[in-house]
C-alpha cells in the first residue's frame, strides 16, 4: 500500500465546495482512500499575486496505484472540475499536486517527487506539518496563512451541507 500527501488549492467561485469535491472524486475511485485532511487555510497568492486569495489544504490518501497512476487520477480530477468551472468561472478553481509518495524520489517529464516547489510554499507546508508533524523541514513562516476551518474527520468535511464560501462572488458574475 502506497502513502501519499497531495496539496490542494482553489481560488475561483465557492472555493469551500471546490475542495469537497475534488476529495469525494479521489475517494470515488476505488484505489484511493483518503485517510486524513489538514484544516483549511485562507492564503494570499504566490506567483501571481494579481489573483484572489486561495483556500489551500493537504490530503493523506493510500492506494494501490503507482505515482503516476495517481497524477493521472489528481488531472482527471482537475479535468471534471474544470469543465463545469468552464462553464460558470473561467479559468482555474482547483489544482491538486501530489507532495510525497512514500519516500520515493522521482524524476521524469511528467512527474517530480517530492514536488519540486513545495518546501518554499508556506501554504503547502503549514497544512502538511499539522496533518505530521514528524516531517522533516523548517519550520515555516506563517505570514500570509490563515486558519479559516477544521473539520473533525474526513466524513465530516464530505457531508457538511453546502455552508457556503463567504468569499464566493460567482454569483455576482
Ligand atoms: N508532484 C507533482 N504533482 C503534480 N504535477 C506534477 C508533479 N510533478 C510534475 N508535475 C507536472 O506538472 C505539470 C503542471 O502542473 P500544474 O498545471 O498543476 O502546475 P501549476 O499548479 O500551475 O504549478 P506548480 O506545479 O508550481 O504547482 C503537470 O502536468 C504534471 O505533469
Ligand atoms: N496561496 C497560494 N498561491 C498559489 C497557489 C496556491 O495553491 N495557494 N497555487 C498556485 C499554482 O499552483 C500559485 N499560487
Amino acid at each position: 500500500m502506497n502513502k501519499s500527501y497531495l496539496s490542494l488549492g482553489s481560488n475561483m467561485g465557492d472555493r469551500l465546495e471546490m475542495l469537497k469535491q475534488a476529495v469525494r472524486l479521489l475517494e470515488k475511485h476505488h484505489k484511493v482512500d483518503v485517510l486524513k485532511i489538514s484544516s483549511l487555510y485562507e492564503t494570499e497568492p504566490i506567483g501571481f499575486t494579481e489573483q484572489e486569495p486561495f483556500l489551500n489544504m493537504v490530503v493523506y490518501l493510500q492506494t494501490d496505484l503507482s505515482a503516476l497512476e495517481l497524477l493521472e487520477v489528481c488531472q482527471a480530477v482537475e479535468s471534471e472540475l474544470d469543465r463545469k468551472r468552464e462553464i460558470r468561472w473561467g479559468p482555474r478553481t482547483i489544482d491538486l499536486d501530489i507532495l510525497l509518495f512514500n519516500h520515493d524520489k522521482l524524476q521524469t517529464d511528467r512527474l517530480t517527487i517530492p514536488h519540486p516547489r513545495m518546501y518554499e510554499r508556506a501554504f503547502v507546508l503549514v497544512p502538511l506539518l499539522e496533518l505530521d508533524p514528524t516531517q522533516d523541514f523548517i519550520e515555516p513562516q506563517r505570514e500570509g496563512i490563515e486558519l479559516w476551518k477544521t473539520y473533525y474527520s474526513v466524513d465530516s468535511f464530505l457531508l457538511e451541507e453546502d455552508s457556503g464560501d463567504p468569499y464566493d462572488r460567482s454569483a455576482e458574475k
